[in-house]
C-alpha cells in the first residue's frame, strides 16, 4: 500500500495520523519544523498507550509509530498517492501549502482537505487537479470520533468521491454526504454556538463553567461549548469564524472580541495548557 501524506502535524494531523496507522497504513507526517514534529510523535505514543484506558481500542504504540516518519516541508509528500492536509485554518497558508503540494506531487494524488469552513472550491481552484480536490472534515479527537463530513468540490471527480470512499471505509469512519458550503453543515451551526458562547462570557452574563453547565445539565450535551472551544483550540475558533464572517458578509458571523485577545495572549485551550479553563499539562 502506497504513503499517504499527512500535512500539519497539530490537533488535527495527529489524530489523522494515528488513526491511518492504526488501520494498517503507512504514513509521511509533515510540518515546518522538527520541533513540532518531534512533540507529534510523543502525543501519538501517548495517546495510542492510553487509548484503552480512554475507552479506545487496546494499541501496540511501537508498531503504530513504526508505520509513521516524518519531514520538514511539503516535498516529503512527493511520492504519496493521498494526501491529507491539516494546516492551520488561514487562507493564505493553505493556498502556499496547496501551490507547493500541486508543485511537488504525483498529477493522480489525490488532496484531501480537512478545513473547518473553507469552501473546498476555493482550495481547489489554486491547483492544476481540481478533480482530485475533496474535503473531509474529521472531527476532534480523530481516533475516536466514528464519522466525518464527505465534501465534494465543484469540480471533484466520481472516481476521486470513491477513492476517498475507500480511504474513509479503510479508516473505519462513517462518511456523512454534504455540498460544498462555507463551514459545511457542523460548522454553520457550532461556530455561530461557540462565538455566541464567547459573547456571554465577554459581556459578564455568566463566567465559562456556567455557560457550559447550561449546556450539560438543562440540555443533556456530554460538553457545554466553552469546553468545546478548548478541545478544537481557541485560535482555531476564531480563524473558522473569520472565515465564515468574510465569506457570508453576514454580521452574525461577528468574531467575539475575547476569541481575538485570547488568541493574540496565546489562551489556545488544551494545546497550549490554557483557555477558557486550565489544564495540568498541554495536550
Ligand atoms: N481542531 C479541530 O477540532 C478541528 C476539527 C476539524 C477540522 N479542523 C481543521 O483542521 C485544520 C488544522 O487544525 P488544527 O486544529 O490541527 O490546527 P493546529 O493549529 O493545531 O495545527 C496546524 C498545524 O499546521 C502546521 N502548519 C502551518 N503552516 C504549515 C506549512 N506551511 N507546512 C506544514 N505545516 C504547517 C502548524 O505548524 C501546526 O502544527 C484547520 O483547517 C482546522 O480548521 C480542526
Amino acid at each position: 500500500m502506497s504513503v499517504i501524506g499527512v500535512i500539519g502535524a497539530g490537533v488535527m494531523g495527529v489524530g489523522v495520523a494515528q488513526n491511518l496507522a492504526q488501520t494498517g497504513h503507512d504514513v509521511v507526517l509533515v510540518d515546518k519544523e522538527e520541533g513540532i514534529l518531534r512533540e507529534a510523535l510523543a502525543t501519538i505514543a501517548r495517546n495510542t498507550r492510553m487509548s484503552r484506558l480512554m475507552g479506545g481500542p487496546a494499541l501496540d504504540s511501537d508498531e503504530v509509530l513504526s508505520r509513521i516518519s516524518t519531514s520538514v516541508g511539503v516535498a516529503g509528500a512527493a511520492k504519496a498517492a493521498v494526501v491529507i492536509e491539516n494546516v492551520t485554518e488561514n487562507w493564505d497558508v493553505k493556498r502556499e501549502v496547496y501551490e507547493a503540494l500541486d508543485a511537488e506531487c504525483h498529477p493522480d494524488t489525490v488532496f484531501v482537505v480537512n478545513t473547518s469552513a473553507i469552501p473546498i472550491t476555493k482550495v481547489a481552484a489554486v491547483t492544476r487537479r481540481p478533480g482530485k480536490v475533496i474535503g473531509v472534515h474529521f472531527m476532534n479527537p480523530v481516533p475516536a470520533k466514528p464519522a466525518v463530513e464527505l465534501i465534494p468540490g465543484f469540480h471533484t471527480s466520481p472516481e476521486t468521491v470513491q477513492r476517498t470512499r475507500d480511504l474513509l471505509q479503510a479508516m473505519g469512519k462513517k462518511a456523512v454526504d454534504v455540498k460544498d458550503s462555507c463551514g459545511f453543515v457542523s460548522n454553520r451551526v457550532l461556530m455561530l454556538t461557540v462565538n455566541e458562547a464567547a459573547y456571554l462570557v465577554h459581556e459578564g452574563v455568566a463566567d465559562a463553567a456556567s455557560v457550559d453547565e447550561v449546556f450539560r445539565s438543562c440540555f443533556g450535551h456530554p460538553m457545554g461549548p466553552l469546553e468545546t472551544a478548548d478541545l478544537i483550540g481557541v485560535d482555531t475558533i476564531l480563524y473558522s469564524v473569520e472565515v465564515l464572517y468574510e465569506h457570508y458578509a453576514d454580521s452574525k458571523y461577528r468574531p467575539c472580541p475575547l476569541l481575538k485577545q485570547m488568541t493574540d495572549a496565546g489562551l489556545h485551550g488544551r494545546k497550549s495548557g490554557r483557555g477558557f479553563y486550565t489544564y495540568a499539562t498541554a495536550g
